[in-house]
């Protein structure tokens, strides 16, 4: 089944502590949808995109990409699941500084078969250099801000993932830069058909995705598609 289509049933997102950081009853997403997730600070934004990546600290009810619920799995299997199909684009980029470039956005090869790692290494020197990145070994810590973020993309992308989940991605970028970087996240997503969920304040970044679902107080309060429908 594809992987690409997103169903959450019932959700709750919970703390290590179990208080309620968000709560979805429904959402469907279509395969290859490309969706912007906004709303106030505090809303629950994040939390949810950690929870469609397996990655809430607890959590009920069910995320389905295709035929797999991620809330049935054993945390090695979901950390499986992410390597082979999620690609994470992290709030504040999350590189190790002390690694270079391509040790950065090869980090996943680490939990993916030896047959593989090749392939993957290689994909991502490909994308390094089509993303104009300076030097791959040189230490990520003397990057700009603009040239870590496309690292941080490269990194994504490397295992050639199906779903891509972004945190924020332009939220450090100037608007030239974060044009840039709406650009590459849009292109990628629709030349491979991926499913792209991008968490943002950015209202440029939102106004060209295919859908915007907005979040307060940790609910979805508004699906915005072509026509506004206000959810009940
Ligand atoms: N692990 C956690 N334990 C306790 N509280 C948390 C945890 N993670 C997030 N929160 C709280 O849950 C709320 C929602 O946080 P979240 O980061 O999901 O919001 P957001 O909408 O992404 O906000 P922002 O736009 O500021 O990034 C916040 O009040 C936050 O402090």
């Amino acid at each position: 089944m594809d992987k690409r289509a997103l169903k959450l049933r019932d959700l709750t997102v919970l703390s290590e502590s179990g208080s309620v950081l968000a709560a979805v009853p429904r959402l469907d997403v279509a395969p290859g949808e490309a969706i912007g997730l906004s709303g106030p600070s505090g809303a629950g934004k994040s939390s949810l995109l950690f929870a469609l990546a397996g990655l809430a600290p607890q959590m009920r009810g069910s995320v389905l990409w295709g035929d797999t619920d991620l809330g049935s799995l054993s945390a090695t299997a979901r950390a499986a699941f992410r390597a082979r199909h999620i690609g994470l684009i992290f709030q504040d980029h999350l590189l190790f500084e002390e690694l270079g470039a391509l040790a950065n956005a090869t980090v996943v090869a680490g939990f993916r078969p030896r047959a593989v790692r090749r392939a993957l290494r290689l994909e991502a020197a490909r994308r390094l250099s089509a993303l104009s990145l300076p030097e791959a070994a040189r230490d990520v810590s003397h990057f700009s801000g603009g040239e870590r973020q496309r690292v941080a993309v490269a990194r994504a992308l490397a295992h050639r993932p199906s779903i891509l989940l972004a945190d924020e991605p332009t939220a450090s970028l100037d608007s030239a830069n974060a044009e840039r970087l709406t650009d590459l996240l849009l292109a990628e997503a629709r030349d491979a058909g991926r499913t792209l969920i991008v968490v943002s304040h950015d209202p440029n970044l939102l106004a060209r995705m295919d859908r915007v679902l907005t979040m307060a107080h940790g609910a979805l309060v508004n699906d915005f598609k072509g026509t506004s429908r206000e959810l009940g």
